[in-house]
C-alpha cells in the first residue's frame, strides 16, 4: 500500500535528502494559478462574487454571508452534552497551555538615560479560518481562537465553507458545531464562507448590498478587512495565503497534514499503523511517512495497514493518501540517520516511538510539533493535549512555529534616549551614516549639538 524508499547505505546530506523526500506532485506552487482569479474576483465584486464561489465550490448558495446571533446561539443550545463537555475540556487544555505563552514588555536601560522597550502589541483585527470540506473541525474553532483571545486581539472574525448537508435554521450556514464551537467561544462574527475566497474576504473586506440577504442582526453586513489571517486549510487556503501575504500578515503554511513517524523495532506496527491512518484521512494529499531501521517492523506494519485501512470509515481517501507520492516507509541504516531524515523532512507532526524517545526527541530540531513514546498520539494533540494543532507543512517547520499566543503580537521597539544619551553615542552614529554614504543621518544628529559633532 505504501512504497518504500531504501536510504540505507547512503550518505545522508540535507541536499541529497530534499530531493529524495516524499512530496506531494500537486503543491502550493502549482495551486497559486487556480486561486489568483477567485482573489481578484473576491476584491472586485464583494459578496456577489462570495455567493457565486460558495455555490461553485461548496455545493450551496449561502444568503446571509454572516452568521445571524441568534443561530450561533441555537447552535450552541442544540450542541449534545457529551460533545460540549470535549469541547469545553478541549478549550481548559489549550487555555493552560497557551496562557503560559504570554511575554511581557521588557526595557533594557543601555546607558544611563537611554532605553530600548520591546512592547508586544497585537494585531488589531484577526481573521481566523475554520476548514470545512472533507471534513468539519470545531477543534480548529478553539486552536484559532484560544490563543488569539489570550493575546487579546480586539477583534476576531472567523469563516467557514457554508455546508450544503446543512438544513432548517442553518441552511446556508456552516457545520453547526463550528456554530457552536464559536458561540462557546464568545465570538459572535463568523462567515459562511471557504477556502481562498474566505482569505480574500479577510484581505479586502465587503459590504453587502444585496437587498435580500444584506441585512443580519438589523444592521448591513460589512466586513472589515483584517491585518492577519491565521488557520489551517487545504492547499487552495494555503495558496490563497501566500498570494496574499504582504496585504496580510499569515501564519505559518497550515496545509495539508503530515505525520511523520521516527521508529525503532519497539515500536507496535498495529499503534504506527494506526497512527499514519489517522492523519492520512484528512486529504488525499494527506503525507504518513514512517522512518525505521527496522526491515521487520516495516513489514509488520505494511500487514497492519492492509488489515486497518479497509475497514477505516474513509478508506478511499486513506488509500489515496498512502499510495501518493507524499507517503513512504523510509529504510534507514539506524536512530541517527533515521533523525536525519526527519530533521530534513521537517514533518508537520513527528512521533518518536523508540526505546528512549525522550532522548530520540530532544535531538529533532525542525518538526511542527513532537509526540513523544508510546502513548502521545498525534490524535491526542489534534483535540485534547493542550498544544496547538495549527501547525506548518510542507517543510515550513524548518523556518516557522505552530499557532501561538506569540503569532498575534508583534514586538515594537520603543526607543527613548535623553540628550546626554544621544551626546554620548553621537560620534558613532555620524561615523556609521559616513560609511554608509548617508550623512544625512549624522546631521540629523549633529543638528541637535549645534551642528557639532559632540565630543
Ligand atoms: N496543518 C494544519 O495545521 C492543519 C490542521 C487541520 C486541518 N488541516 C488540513 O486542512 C485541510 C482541510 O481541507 P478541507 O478540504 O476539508 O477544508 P477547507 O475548508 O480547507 O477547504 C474547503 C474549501 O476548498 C475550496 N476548494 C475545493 N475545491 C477547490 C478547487 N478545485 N479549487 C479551488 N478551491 C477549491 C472550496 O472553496 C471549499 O470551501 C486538510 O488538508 C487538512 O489536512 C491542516
Ligand atoms: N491533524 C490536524 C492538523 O494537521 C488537526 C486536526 C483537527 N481535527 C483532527 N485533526
Ligand atoms: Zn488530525
Amino acid at each position: 500500500m505504501m512504497s518504500s524508499l531504501d536510504l540505507r547505505g547512503r550518505t545522508l546530506d540535507v541536499r541529497f535528502l530534499r530531493r529524495a523526500l516524499p512530496r506531494a506532485e500537486f503543491d502550493v506552487t502549482a495551486a497559486l494559478e487556480q486561486v489568483r482569479p477567485i482573489c481578484e474576483d473576491v476584491e472586485h465584486r464583494g459578496a456577489a462574487a462570495l455567493r457565486d464561489l460558495g455555490e461553485r465550490f461548496d455545493g450551496v448558495r449561502p444568503g446571509h454571508l454572516r452568521v445571524p446571533r441568534a443561530v450561533l446561539q441555537s447552535a450552541l443550545d442544540r450542541l449534545e452534552p457529551d460533545l460540549r463537555a470535549a469541547l469545553e475540556e478541549s478549550v481548559r487544555r489549550a487555555r493552560l497551555v497557551h496562557a503560559d505563552q504570554r511575554r511581557t514588555d521588557t526595557t533594557t536601560h543601555v546607558v544611563p538615560g537611554g532605553t530600548v522597550t520591546e512592547r508586544w502589541v497585537p494585531v488589531d483585527r484577526v481573521g481566523l479560518y475554520v476548514p470545512g470540506g472533507l471534513a468539519v473541525y470545531p477543534s480548529s474553532v478553539i486552536m484559532n481562537v484560544v490563543p488569539a483571545q489570550l493575546a487579546e486581539v480586539g477583534s476576531l472574525a472567523v469563516a467557514s465553507p457554508p455546508q450544503r448537508e446543512n438544513t432548517g435554521e442553518f441552511a446556508g450556514y456552516p457545520n453547526p458545531t463550528i456554530l457552536a464551537a464559536c458561540a462557546l467561544l464568545g465570538v459572535d462574527e463568523v462567515y459562511a464562507v471557504g477556502g481562498a475566497q474566505a482569505v480574500a474576504m479577510f484581505a479586502h473586506g465587503f459590504v453587502d448590498d444585496d437587498p435580500d440577504w444584506g441585512t443580519v442582526d438589523g444592521e448591513q453586513v460589512s466586513c472589515d478587512p483584517v491585518s492577519l489571517v491565521t488557520g489551517p486549510g487545504n492547499i487552495w487556503v494555503v495558496a490563497a495565503k501566500r498570494l496574499l501575504k504582504g496585504l496580510i500578515g499569515i501564519d505559518a503554511e497550515a496545509g495539508p497534514t503530515e505525520i511523520a513517524i521516527l521508529a525503532d523495532d519497539s515500536a507496535d506496527a498495529d499503534h504506527v499503523a494506526a497512527d499514519l491512518v489517522s492523519q492520512a484521512e484528512h486529504d488525499p494529499l494527506a503525507a504518513s511517512v514512517l522512518v525505521t531501521d527496522s526491515e521487520s517492523l516495516a513489514e509488520e506494519t505494511e500487514r497492519a495497514l492492509a488489515r486497518r485501512v479497509p475497514a477505516t470509515k474513509h478508506s478511499e481517501r486513506v488509500t489515496e493518501a498512502l499510495e501518493g507520492t507524499q507517503s513512504r516507509i523510509v529504510l534507514v541504516d539506524d536512530l541517527d540517520a533515521g533523525l536525519d531524515v526527519v530533521n530534513a523532512y521537517a514533518a508537520e507532526h513527528l512521533e518518536i516511538q523508540t526505546r528512549d524517545a525522550g532522548a530520540v526527541a530532544a535531538r529533532v530540531r525542525n518538526a511542527g510539533a513532537v509526540f513523544v513514546g508510546p502513548h502521545s498520539p498525534v490524535s491526542l494533540g489534534d483535540y485534547a493535549a493542550g498544544s496547538n494543532h495549527v501547525l506548518p507543512t510542507a517543510g515550513c517547520a524548518c523556518h516557522s512555529s505552530g499557532l501561538s499566543v506569540q503569532s498575534f503580537l508583534r514586538g515594537i521597539h520603543v526607543v527613548d534616549y535623553d540628550e546626554a544619551a544621544l551626546r554620548g553615542v553621537a560620534r558613532h552614529v555620524v561615523t556609521l551614516a559616513h560609511a554608509e554614504d548617508l550623512p544625512a543621518h549624522g546631521e540629523a544628529v549633529t543638528a541637535r549639538f549645534g551642528d557639532e559633532v559632540p565630543q
